[in-house]
């Protein structure tokens, strides 16, 4: 863009000055009147007495409302252009500025009960600026049969903190403690601008009274609760306004409905102490967050009104001048005011999803407690700014190399300016002195000459001796007129330059008086300058040691953090270092044992096989020995049976027959109890081989 055509985007912040009626009090003591207004040249006077002389001061606004002006004039005169611009999709800032108790909440705010409006909903008479600007603003989107959406934000800043005049919770009901937990912070859209973060957005429909009330009522009970000096507290009300609105798209016939976010229309009261500009229009930083909340205002792309209000009398004489010195300075700071650019369906709810991911982000920050959120937009942003600020920073540097550059060859030239002025003034004395004795030179011979006249005419001389005398008189006069014209000729040359001399000191003085002014300025202009970048490099420095140690707290947490899971990390290491290796030696060990069991369970089972073969072959070879003994025994039963009854018929007849009843009794008895034996010692055998053959399976199968 050109710079002809950036400059005829410029437009001046308005200034407009208004000074309220006496009140009653000011009326019974009679206080003098010390501020005229007079509103049709939109000049204002104040009237001084400055050592007995009466002193008349007088500032010119771009519009002036005397103690007689109603709300009613003042806002149609001055605010309803600025609140059709908001409307266009200007954001615009308006805010009063003056000594406490001149009415600037009464300018703002008014008396805007509902019940005091009229039966159609018209304003009361003592309406301020705001809720009027609420009324126009609602009766034309309505006029208009636009689908709008209208939020309203209102809050206060007072010592450096922001409080949410419209959060929902009772301030009675809230401790100080708690009230200053919950302090809003500012912080940068990442579109340039600023917002108050948690800051209470109320959707509103046209009944917007009971919210203004509601939040002029907080803060009033706020100020009572903190006995705050309402001088030092500062209100900020915002609309913001949504219209949706039909724009045929191509060839589609359907149209969208685009949300065009129309401007902001901002109004708040602020006091004397704290104005955001300087001397030099420039915004300052002594009261850091309000300068931020009205940066976008104060050259920004906003436009801006400022109200001045004074009062008329003469206690106030004082701070009415400060105010209206400052407010006539602030009349030529310039803003870039912007269009606000149409918002596409889709581009909103982008905004609107990158919204919601830095909000989050910045949640999760906060609930981890490991550092501060910033978005990497503004990260580089910020980078980049610091980045300007630094060059800024050396380029102002160089800039007053030069001008001490500058400054010391002007004051080397004024020096030498000084000395040749002395110079020329000792010329002039020598030549005043030579003048002098010149002149004491004339003087003696014309004295001479007179003399001479005189002898001459009381001596009687004879004729030759009187032609002698003639002719020496004459030829005394020829010299003497000679030497008078020399005389003449010098003294007119002296004369003259003494003239020159005169001249040229006289230029010399005023060229020393050029160059003292030059200097002066030039001094005065360093100065400042030297203040501003002073006032900029601590900003800067604060800025950048405010971020550092942001930085630092985040690297400290961070190490904190890293050391941290380290640690766990290391414990967990370890931790898992000794249950892999208890692990591997478990492997190992099953590993061996499996192969030992395996071996075990070979050996088992041949051991097994071969003991269930030898059982068997045990069984059978006992069950044949105990065959054989069994028919052995028979047999020899048989014979013995033979033989006893062979030997008992051999008997009967030799011995009784009890005896050998007797003897077979105990031979049978002993054949019974060697086979119980035998077959006990087999059974034995038997339960011995189940039971270890049970527990080579128990051991086999614990091993797998
Ligand atoms: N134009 C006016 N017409 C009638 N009364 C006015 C006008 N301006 C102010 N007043 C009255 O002057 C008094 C002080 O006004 P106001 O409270 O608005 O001042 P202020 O500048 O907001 O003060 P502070 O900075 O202390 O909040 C109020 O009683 C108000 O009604």
């Amino acid at each position: 863009m050109s710079l002809r055509h950036e400059k005829e985007m410029e437009v001046n912040v308005q200034v407009l000055l208004l000074c309220r009626p006496f009140s009653d009090d000011e009326l019974r003591s009679k206080a003098p009147q010390v501020v005229t207004c007079n509103d049709y040249n939109r000049e204002v006077a104040v009237s001084q007495n400055i050592a007995g002389k009466h002193i008349d001061r007088v500032f010119t606004f771009d519009k002036v409302f005397g103690p007689n002006a109603r709300q009613q004039d003042l806002y149609d005169q001055a605010i309803i252009p600025i609140v059709n611009e908001v409307l266009e999709g200007f954001n615009c800032t308006i805010f009063a500025y003056g000594q406490t108790g001149t009415g600037k909440t009464y300018t703002m705010e008014g008396e805007c009960k509902r019940s005091k409006s009229g039966p159609n909903g018209e304003l009361p008479a003592e309406a301020g600026v705001i809720p009027r600007a609420v009324k126009q603003i609602f009766d034309t989107l309505e006029s208009q049969n636009a689908e709008y959406s209208v939020k309203v934000t209102f809050l206060e800043l007072y010592n450096e903190e922001i409080t949410d005049l419209l959060a929902p919770e009772e301030l009675s009901k809230v401790s100080l403690e708690d009230k200053q937990k919950k302090q809003l912070p500012l912080m940068e859209d990442g579109k340039g601008g600023i917002l108050v973060r948690g800051l209470e957005e109320e959707i509103v429909t046209s009944e917007i009274f009971t919210l203004l009330e509601r939040g002029s009522a907080k803060r009033r009970t706020a100020e009572t609760l903190l006995n705050k000096q309402s001088s030092r507290s500062h209100s900020l009300f915002s609309i913001t306004i949504h219209i949706k609105e039909a724009t045929p798209e191509g060839s589609c016939k359907r149209g969208r409905r685009n949300k065009q976010e129309l401007g902001y229309f901002r109004a708040g009261d602020q006091c004397t102490c704290g104005a955001p500009w300087s001397r030099s229009l420039q915004m300052v930083f002594r009261d850091s967050k309000l300068t931020r909340l009205l940066r976008d205002s104060l050259g920004g792309r906003t436009k801006t009104c400022i109200i001045a209000t004074v009062s008329p009398e003469v206690h106030c004489l004082e701070e009415t001048l400060s105010t209206l010195d400052y407010a006539h300075r602030a009349k030529h700071i310039k803003n870039k005011p912007e269009v606000n650019q149409k918002m596409m369906k889709s581009t909103l709810i982008k905004d609107l999803y990158g919204e919601i991911e830095r909000l989050k982000a910045g949640e999760g920050s906060t609930r981890e407690k490991n550092g501060v959120y910033i978005p990497k937009e503004r990260f580089y942003q910020e980078k980049s700014e610091r980045k300007a600020m630094a060059d800024q920073i050396e380029q102002m540097g160089l800039t007053i190399e030069n001008h001490q550059k500058q400054y010391d060859d002007l004051n080397s030239r004024y020096i030498e300016q000084v000395q040749h002025c002395s110079d020329l003034s000792n010329k002039l004395d020598t030549t005043q002195e030579k003048n002098k004795k010149l002149q004491k030179n004339l003087n003696k011979t014309s004295e001479l000459l007179t003399n001479t006249e005189d002898e001459l005419r009381r001596s009687q001389y004879t004729v030759k001796e009187k032609d002698f005398i003639i002719s020496v008189q004459r030829k005394a006069e020829n010299a003497l007129a000679h030497q008078a014209c020399v005389l003449r000729a010098d003294l007119e040359k002296v004369l003259q330059d003494n003239a020159s001399l005169f001249l040229k000191i006289g230029r010399e003085d005023k060229l020393n008086l050029d160059n003292r002014a030059v200097v002066n300025n030039f001094q005065a202009e360093l100065a400042q300058q030297v203040g501003y970048l002073c006032n900029i490099v601590a900003t800067s420095l604060s800025e950048q040691s405010e971020h550092l140690k942001c930085v630092e707290k985040l690297c400290h947490s961070f190490l904190g953090v890293h050391d941290k899971v380290v640690l766990d990390l290391k414990n967990k290491v370890t931790g898992l270092r000794n249950l892999y290796l208890s692990h591997t030696e478990t492997v190992q060990n099953d590993r061996l044992h499996k192969a030992s069991s395996d071996g075990v369970l070979e050996e088992l089972s041949s051991l097994i096989s071969s003991n269930g073969r030898s059982i068997q072959e045990f069984l059978e070879s006992e069950a044949t020995q105990a065959g054989e003994i069994f028919d052995e025994l028979q047999s020899s039963l048989s014979t013995q049976q033979g033989e006893l009854a062979v030997f008992a018929r051999e008997m009967r007849h030799e011995q009784s027959r009890s005896d050998s009843e007797k003897l077979i009794a105990d031979m049978t008895s002993l054949v019974s109890d060697h086979i119980r034996r035998q077959m006990d010692l087999v059974d034995e055998k038997l339960v011995d081989l189940r039971q270890s053959s049970i527990k080579n399976k128990t051991t086999n199968m614990c091993h797998q």
